[in-house]
């Protein structure tokens, strides 16, 4: 297998880059893609107590293992497997079990923080900027925080605007730069999801591997 082609998704939190990275995969042979999210890369906080975990700065970029993270592409783009660590936003912590990721022809890779390094940058082929305005954002991040991460009200609300909301504009809308495509609105955005899709199949084609 030739070099995997590796597309970067960022934005700000509920900004769509889970679903714009779905919406590609869906769109494609799913064989040939693996998602990576920057969330599992989040570092090992086990020597920490419940209340300092809780008050962890989730949106600087000192709070990713960006090594382990850039270590793991290389590995994908030198087409070998690679263990990626689980996180559990319930308890703020990676969790013991890692899950076996297989190299694949497209990786796509989706996070906040991720243009924010210059190491990754330097390892994306195509980098997507999902642009969404912040009172939506705020909206879909409280639905799904209290759904899916066990957060009350209250505490989404002192996290985003004690911390999410300036570090948003202090580290991820400035990346919004080094973006080859900015997508407003995201995930639902055909038109966007289409283009991106025609890009991906002409590099493979170049590359000798059709895939539509
Ligand atoms: N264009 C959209 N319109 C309405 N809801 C959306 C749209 N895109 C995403 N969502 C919903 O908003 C929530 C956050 O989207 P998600 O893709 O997980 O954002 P992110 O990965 O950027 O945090 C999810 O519940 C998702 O279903
Ligand atoms: N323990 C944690 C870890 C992260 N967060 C928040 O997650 C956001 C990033 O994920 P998205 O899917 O929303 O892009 C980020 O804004 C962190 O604040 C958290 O709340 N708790």
């Amino acid at each position: 297998m030739s070099k995997p082609l590796l597309i970067g998704i960022t934005g700000g939190t509920g900004s769509g880059k889970s679903t714009v990275a779905r919406a590609i995969y869906e769109s494609l042979p799913k064989s040939n893609i693996s998602i990576i999210e920057q969330d599992s890369y989040y570092k090992d906080q086990s020597h920490l107590s419940s209340e300092e975990r809780i008050k962890t700065n989730y949106d600087h970029p000192f709070a990713f293992d960006t090594d382990l993270l850039v270590s793991h592409l290389k590995d994908l783009l030198n087409n070998k497997p690679i263990e990626k660590p689980l996180y559990d936003f319930t308890v703020h912590n990676r969790k013991k079990e890692t899950v076996r990721i297989e190299a694949r022809e497209i990786i796509i890779l989706e996070g906040i923080l991720i243009l924010d390094s210059p190491e990754i940058r330097e390892l994306l082929d195509i980098k997507i900027f999902v642009d969404t305005d912040a009172d939506v954002r705020i909206i879909r991040r409280i639905l799904r925080d209290m759904e899916e991460r066990g957060r009350s009200l209250d505490s989404i609300i002192k996290q985003y605007m004690e911390v999410v909301k300036p570090m948003h504009y202090e580290f991820i809308e400035p990346t919004k730069r080094y973006a080859d495509i900015i997508i407003p609105e995201g995930g639902y955005n055909r038109v966007a999801i289409d283009i991106i899709v025609a890009k991906i199949n002409s590099i493979l084609n170049t590359k000798g591997d059709f895939i539509r």
